[in-house]
């Protein structure tokens, strides 16, 4: 279970651009989080991760609390998180045996990573995940040469080499065509079923985060307005993420004019 407790972000001197946001996520439900640009989303993952140390506020996944870990701890909480990214960081140059075998870097000797010799139950480990994405025929072919689809599902095992307690994907189908972006969410989904895995997708593609994700989180100037279900992601409720001022303001505004109110009539 991943649990956030009053996070907040801020850049340097600048204002948070995550306030108090609190997030729970339990067993193996696919969740996307959903924005306007600089809403906060990927500030949010980063956090998750430690790209970016919170300012305050709790995270904790499965019982460890992440904020405030260093060095050796920090880097056993990290292989616990798989990242799925955008713009797949993969190394051209290697094969997709060796892209996926880095996602094992972090538990491997210096000495093994360097010439390259994983331990049979890894090797045996990436074919049997890369079957299941089904890209085990192009175990040695150089990672350029695949196609977009094909690299995200190296992305997508290499994370999964880690043996993760959560996936988080950050825009994994922007870079991808319709078709292929489809194939993509269907696989996280599924995967997180398999693998009984939570999973936590920023996306800008709502219609994808409605089909293929069990939650929506809205987030709006670095808060939670909307949690639920794609059912009740209504024209409203999109409205109220991508348009307009922030709900909270909103309702200080309403509660302001009202006070107001009696005054202008008089
Ligand atoms: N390294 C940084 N230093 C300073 N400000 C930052 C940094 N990274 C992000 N920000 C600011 O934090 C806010 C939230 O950015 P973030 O990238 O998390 O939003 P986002 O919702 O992921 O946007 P997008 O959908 O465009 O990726 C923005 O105002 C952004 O300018």
């Amino acid at each position: 279970m991943l649990k956030i407790t009053d996070l907040v972000k801020r850049y340097g001197t600048g204002d948070p651009v995550l306030k108090d946001l609190n997030l729970t996520i339990e067993g193996e439900t696919v969740v996307s989080v959903i924005g306007s640009s600089g809403a906060g989303k990927s500030t949010l993952l980063r956090c998750i991760n430690k790209l970016v140390a919170p300012t305050s506020g709790s995270i904790v996944l499965n019982g460890t609390e992440l904020t405030g870990l260093t060095g050796r701890q920090l880097r056993e909480a990290r292989r616990k998180i798989g990242m799925v990214f955008q713009g797949f960081n993969l190394v051209d140059r290697l094969t997709v045996m060796e892209n996926v075998q880095s996602g094992r870097l972090g538990y491997l000797s210096t000495w093994a990573a360097l010439t390259r010799r994983y331990p049979r139950e890894e090797i045996r480990h990436a074919y049997e995940l890369m079957e299941r994405v089904g890209i085990a025929h192009y175990a040695d072919k150089r990672a350029d040469e695949l196609s977009g689809g094909e690299r995200q599902r190296v992305g997508v095992v290499r994370a999964l080499m880690q043996r993760p307690e959560i996936l988080l994907a950050d825009e994994p189908t922007a870079s991808l065509d319709p078709k292929t972006s489809e194939q993509i969410m269907q696989l996280l989904r599924d995967l997180a079923g398999e693998l009984k895995l939570p999973v936590l997708i920023n996306i800008h593609n709502v219609n994808e985060a409605r089909l293929y994700t069990d939650r929506i989180v809205g987030m709006r100037y670095g808060r939670i307005i909307f949690d639920s279900v794609p059912g009740d992601l209504t024209d409203a409720a999109m409205d109220e993420i991508y348009s307009g001022i922030p709900s909270q303001d909103r309702a200080q505004d309403r509660a302001a004019d009202a006070a107001a109110a009696p005054r202008l009539a008089t």
